[in-house]
């Protein structure tokens, strides 16, 4: 039986997997790492352990395999270590991949675990223990310390949706998580529950509605007063998931649409804003709400991002025929009866011209007036290494910070073979102005065998890396990740 994993685009290059769980105390360093950095950089990345049953499969299958960077007095060591879920040890016990199509349990080999979720998306410390969290299922909680897996988080039974969001933010004010469950109820329910857990981990606040239908709740955006859901035009189908067919399907006909629920309303008082078709919206930069107008900022593309979810006739748009840009959404709450809402489409504006992902904001700044956002852009001017062949899928070419109030970027190329994963900004200190710190992303080289965890001044961006960590073998590509300080990880119990 060969263990060998495809030569598809989805398991070379970027994304060959990387499998490698090991601990490096203090990585090589070119240049220094200030050491009022002081905490961990965790981050997760889907990374399959077995070749996949099927001989093919998407990113987004893969198992959660963690990377917790910890910064101390200018020195950063590694630890990495897989989500130890039942998935995973079902398939460690057999030796083979027994999962099959993305989120269809329908196509998993009958040894398959139960629970199918990797733990794949994010991992944020909240509480006392590290959140490994997927859509799909609820979260896995680990040691923070160690990254051992503790298990299967239902917030000590407080949480009782078959789901639970990839994309909690940390309410700056008080700790509180702020989150939410799409598919709440199982595979195909339209219900949406949202949640607020306070720092301490108690469940405070727990509203249950109804959406139109089920459809990808990626991310979502929270201000003072509201929070507000985008559901994604891709749809769900357990009939075709049951013919073993995929879990979400694009709809071109479909609006982009914007559920809006005040913090401190109930199920009821849920309003629809649609905006235009054929429009995929992308993550978070930031919201907030002034004299009555819901400001959302995020990347908007103008059709299908995720090729691997193609529309009911097979057909998926080029990607060179999207365009995406960061824009802001603006709901006019001033006078305006619920019923009202859905009546018109709602535009987005651009903030910037060029397209990026993977937005950050400073997070002392979440759900409040902000103008400074870090994020990944892709200049397609600028020069790639043909030899690579094509642009893995989310290839950015740039880190850059850009000011949401002016439009004003600075962005740092570093050269025609890398590209970045995802960012995450950390203060200079806790009082420093908006915006004022470092920030500090994973560089892949696209020819060698190495990773870089760079960092950036955040005021001089363009300048490039202050600090390029070394670590010595590939990463795969991933989603996201979190900056804990480490006074908040001191002296953590684990919190069983
Ligand atoms: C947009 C990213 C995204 C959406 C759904 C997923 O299951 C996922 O897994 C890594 C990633
Ligand atoms: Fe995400």
């Amino acid at each position: 039986m060969s263990l060998k994993f495809p030569e598809t685009p989805e398991f070379t290059g970027l994304y060959k997997p990387s499998r490698v769980e090991t601990q490096v105390f203090d990585l090589e360093i070119e240049g220094e790492v200030p050491s009022q950095i002081k905490g961990t950089f965790f981050q997760v990345s889907p990374d399959s352990y077995y070749p996949p049953m099927r001989g093919k499969d998407i990113f987004f299958n893969g198992d959660g395999l963690v990377s917790a960077f910890k910064f101390e007095n200018g020195h950063v060591s590694l630890n990495r270590r897989y989500v130890q879920t039942d998935r995973l040890k079902a398939q460690l016990k057999e030796r083979r991949s027994l999962n099959g199509v993305y989120r269809n349990i329908y196509t998993n080999d009958p040894l398959a675990a139960k629970n199918n979720t990797t733990a794949n998306t994010t991992v944020l410390f909240h509480a006392g223990v590290l959140l490994a969290m997927k859509e799909d299922a609820l979260p896995y909680a680990l040691d923070p310390n160690t990254l051992e897996t503790l298990g299967v988080w239902d917030f000590n039974g407080q949480v009782k949706s078959a789901s639970f969001t990839a994309h909690p933010k940390i309410d700056p004010d008080n700790g509180d998580l702020l989150c939410f469950a799409y598919e709440a109820k199982g595979d195909g329910t339209s219900d949406i529950a949202y949640f607020e857990i306070d720092a301490s981990g108690k469940l405070k606040k727990e509203i249950w509605f109804k959406g139109p239908y089920a459809a990808m709740i990626h991310d979502f955006a929270v201000t003072a007063h509201h929070v507000i859901f985008p559901l994604i035009p891709l749809t769900v189908d357990v009939d075709r998931m049951k013919a073993g067919g995929q879990h979400f399907e694009w709809q071109p006909d479909l609006s982009q649409l914007f559920g809006v629920l005040p913090r401190d309303g109930n199920g009821e008082d849920v309003m629809w804003f649609h905006g235009p078709k054929n429009g995929f919206q992308g993550h978070t930069l930031n919201s907030y709400e002034e004299e009555g107008l819901l400001q959302v900022d995020m990347p908007v593309t103008s059709g299908n991002v995720f090729y691997f979810f193609p529309q009911a006739d097979g057909s998926v748009p080029l990607p060179e025929t999207l365009s995406s840009q960061l824009m802001r959404w603006t709901f006019n709450l001033n006078g305006l009866e619920k019923s009202e809402a859905s009546k018109q489409t709602i535009q987005p504006r651009p903030l910037t011209a060029f397209p990026c992902e993977f937005p950050r904001c400073d997070e002392r700044f979440t759900g409040k007036p902000y103008e400074h956002g870090f994020v990944l852009a892709f200049d397609p001017t600028l020069p790639f290494d043909e030899t690579l062949g094509e642009r893995p899928f989310q290839f950015f070419n740039q880190l850059a910070h850009v000011n949401v109030r002016t439009g004003k970027t600075d962005a740092w190329y570093p050269g025609d073979a890398q590209c970045f994963q995802e960012p995450i900004f950390v203060p200079r200190s806790s009082d420093a102005p908006e915006g004022d710190g470092y920030v500090v992303a994973l560089l892949n080289h696209l020819h060698g065998n190495d990773t870089e965890l760079v960092v950036l001044d955040s005021l001089k961006m363009a300048a490039g890396p202050i600090a390029r960590i070394k670590v010595p073998f590939r990463l795969r590509m991933s989603l996201h990740g979190n900056w804990t300080p480490a006074e908040i990880l001191e002296g953590t119990q684990s919190g069983r």
